[in-house]
């Protein structure tokens, strides 16, 4: 029996989270308390892209970690930047939860029955490249909040449709709301959307043993995939990535992991997907060379903002010979937000 201070977000989303590991550790027979702690991105509605970090929602609870007021966190692992962070380790990856992206649209709608014009409430590149990509004449607005006040502009009827991660709805209760779950093939979810972290103090052995019982080898290796693809892409979780990989049995009783992955710009006037398939042990090397693929074929471009348009040149001027510089927000990728 390991006593564990498990440290959580005050979100609902986070504390439910928290609490579903909570519960598993206790069934372990682990004895388990939860401290709240208050990360920028909760108390900062600003935009995401503009809060400077990024990795907003995890600084502080990594904090609380390496200072020894907790000694466990549960991430949506989607939220967490992808290089290692120095002293801490992912001890866990529990099995995935439906990693898809929902709809939660008025009148029970589903995307293909939304009129041309709609409004779709997301704050997310990658969901509005996607439906930009599906040239479905819907209109995207920005939108940020918890789950309740996201599903809330769609009662209130300030929205016609917002987009959301199935796992979240899943885990509070409310897939009952659900229009539409979204295929893959019309809209790949971020990487590691749908499975959570559980990181600890590196040097914490007593705590690894007991939470090693909740690793999931499939998860882990598709989540080894998907991040590795965002890794090599080097681009911030702010990018309209859309990444997944599926783990399958062969005939011969082999593993064999499936990655698919999207890439393309917010106005739709570029999209791309490529997908690759191998043997589950080389996990990191498929989503290294699916980004190699990928990159080969323009995603360099569609990651970077468009050049803003020239202003007029004078009469008989020369043309402007300027060329913006380009970067999409974050490049580093350890300072990732999806
Ligand atoms: N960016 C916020 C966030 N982080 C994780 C989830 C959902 C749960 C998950 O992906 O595991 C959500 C909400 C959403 O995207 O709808």
């Amino acid at each position: 029996m390991t006593r564990i201070r498990l440290g959580t977000r005050r979100s609902h989303l986070a504390t439910t989270q928290s609490g579903l590991v909570a519960d598993q550790l206790r069934a372990l027979g682990h004895e388990v308390e939860l401290v709240e702690i208050v990360t920028e991105g909760d108390t900062n509605l600003a935009p995401l892209v503009s809060m400077g970090g990024t990795g907003v929602f995890a600084t502080a609870i990594r904090h609380a970690l390496l200072t020894g007021r907790i000694d466990l966190a549960v991430h949506s692992l989607k939220d967490l930047p992808v290089l290692p962070y120095d002293g801490l380790t992912i001890a866990a990856i529990p099995a995935r939860e439906d990693a898809r992206d929902a709809l939660v649209a008025r009148d029970g709608l589903t995307l293909g029955e939304l009129p041309e014009g709609a409004v779709i409430g997301t704050g997310s590149p990658r969901r509005e490249a996607q439906l930009a990509a599906l040239g479905l004449g819907v209109q995207v607005r920005a939108i940020r909040g918890n789950v309740d006040t996201r599903i809330g502009l769609v009662t209130s009827g300030e929205v016609d449709a917002v987009i959301l991660a199935r796992a979240g709805l899943v885990r509070l209760g409310r897939a009952a709301e659900i229009t539409e779950t979204l295929e893959p093939v019309q809209m790949l979810p971020a990487p590691g959307q749908g499975a959570l972290a559980l990181e600890i103090r590196s040097d914490d052995a007593e705590l690894a043993v007991a939470v090693a019982a909740l690793d999931h080898a499939d998860t882990r290796a598709a989540v080894t995939a998907e991040r590795a693809l965002l890794c090599a892409l080097e681009a911030g979780c702010s990018a309209p990535i859309g990444a997944l990989a599926e783990v399958s049995e062969e005939l011969d009783g082999s593993l064999e992991i499936s990655l698919r992955s999207f890439v393309g710009r917010t106005d739709g006037s570029f999209d791309l997907r490529r997908s690759v398939t191998g043997p589950v042990e080389t996990a990191q090397q498929l989503g290294e060379q699916l980004a190699q693929v990928l990159l080969q074929d323009g995603a360099r471009d569609a990651m970077s903002p468009r050049p803003e348009a020239p202003p007029d040149p004078a009469p008989g001027g020369a043309l402007p010979s300027t060329t913006p510089v380009t970067t999409f927000v974050p490049t580093s990728a350890a300072e990732c937000e999806s």
